[in-house]
């Protein structure tokens, strides 16, 4: 039996490198998704291998599992229950199966999602031959959660092939996870992102398990109802940063300077607070909508100075800010920055004529915009056969 698990990227409106350090962030699933898709081979097969193809980059692994075996002893898939962390030694012992395969210089970022892939694995499906594709309409590294996304559709799919979870094997097309159940994708993610990011808040899988809009506190959620509508620009820099070298920046600025840091901690929790609570409060008619719109520029920009503050924007951000400000709109940098994607507020009752502008003035400068649909579903599976 083959299964297909889908799980969305997100935006962060406000709050990211903050709720690291334990301050309130806002955030929210696209309509963009990574694929994995799981199948075990039959006997007849004969195939004693571990397999993952990332189809978008032409780039196939694969394991035999005597090898397997021989460098992770002890894992075998007896704990896929209870979620647990990589331990440095396994990090290790990992890296030596990820080196079989002589990743190309070029993409040898793609090692730490190829790390998190054997240990969920091992750990759910212990040393059993599998064959796993990834697909992704995310761009990866950029801040749109593609790590998160990743971990996420991994757990899922290894957990839907589980005596872990109850599923409809006759339901045509997607299907959800019980709550119970997305609990634990989400546990298991998370000891995914961690590997890719060394010190994950955990938003970001929490947000692709779970959907919709949310504010994350840690490592608590509250689901976030939208009482307006809300039309993000996505503009991407196209310029390549890593979330664990951001993340890890962050705290060494905090390490030297502890006070000053705590004050921009507390002042982005009470942004995200006041941005959660502008968005789920009641609207009456356009009038409302635009103070509302107003209201939310206005803690984007703020937001995006105390980012700045932490040493993650970047020239490429710079110049997006400076673009759309001609235009009179506001923008924030979203996910870890240092390049990567910048969010623009786009009014409920702004032309068309001005977005198109604002667009080919960004496309200009050689980034790509893109309108993604916000606060759509989670995690979802599907067996072969439906769509
Ligand atoms: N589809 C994918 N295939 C392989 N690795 C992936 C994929 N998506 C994400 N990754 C892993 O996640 C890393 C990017 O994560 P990160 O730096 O957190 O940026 P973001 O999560 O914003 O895209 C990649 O370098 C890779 O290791
Ligand atoms: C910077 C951070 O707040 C978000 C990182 O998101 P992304 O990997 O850049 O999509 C880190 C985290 O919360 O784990
Ligand atoms: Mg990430």
């Amino acid at each position: 039996m083959e299964v297909r698990a889908r799980a969305p990227g997100k935006i962060i409106l406000a709050g990211e490198h903050a709720v690291v350090h334990g301050s309130t962030a806002v955030a929210a699933a696209i309509d963009l998704y990574t694929y994995v898709t799981l199948g075990f081979p039959t006997p007849s097969d004969n195939d004693d291998t571990l397999k993952l193809h990332l189809k978008d980059m032409d780039l196939e692994f694969s394991w035999p599992i005597g090898r397997i075996k021989e460098v992770l002893l002890d894992i075998g898939g007896q704990a896929a229950s209870s979620p647990s962390s990589c331990s440095l030694e396994t990090i290790k012992a990992i890296a030596a199966l990820v080196g079989d395969q002589n990743i190309p210089e070029s993409k040898i970022g793609l090692a730490s999602g190829v790390t998190a892939f054997l240990w969920l694995y091992t750990s759910i499906h212990g040393y059993k031959p599998a064959k796993a594709v990834v697909t992704s309409e995310l761009p990866l590294g950029s801040g749109l959660g593609s790590s998160a996304a990743l971990c996420v559709a991994f757990s899922a799919a290894l957990l839907a092939l589980s005596d872990l979870v109850t599923l409809d094997f006759s339901h045509q097309g997607w299907q959800m996870f019980k709550d119970s159940e997305l609990d634990l994708v989400n546990k298991w993610a998370f000891e995914g992102e961690k590997i890719i990011h060394g010190r994950p808040s955990g938003i970001d899988n929490t947000v692709s398990t779970y959907g919709n809009m949310i504010k994350f506190k840690s490592g608590e959620l509250t689901r976030i109802k939208t009482n307006m509508p809300l039309k993000m620009l996505i503009t991407n820099t196209k310029v390549g940063r890593n979330t664990k070298a951001l993340v890890a920046g962050v705290s060494e600025r905090t390490i030297r300077h502890p006070k000053a840091m705590a004050s921009v901690f507390t002042a982005i929790d009470s942004i995200s607070s006041e941005l959660a609570s502008i968005i789920q409060s009641p609207v009456t008619d356009d009038l409302a909508i635009t103070e509302k719109e107003e209201q939310l520029e206005e803690l984007m920009e703020m937001n995006q100075g105390l980012l700045q503050c932490m040493g993650v924007s970047h020239a490429s951000i710079e110049t997006v800010l400076r673009s759309t400000l001609k235009y009179k709109l506001s923008s924030k940098l979203t996910g870890a920055g240092g390049g990567g994607c910048v969010l623009t507020l786009l009014p409920n009752l702004l032309s068309g004529t001005v977005v198109d502008k604002v667009v080919a003035e960004l496309e200009s400068c050689g980034f790509q915009c893109l309108i993604a649909g916000i606060g759509g579903g989670g995690m979802e599976i599907s067996f072969s056969g439906s769509s």
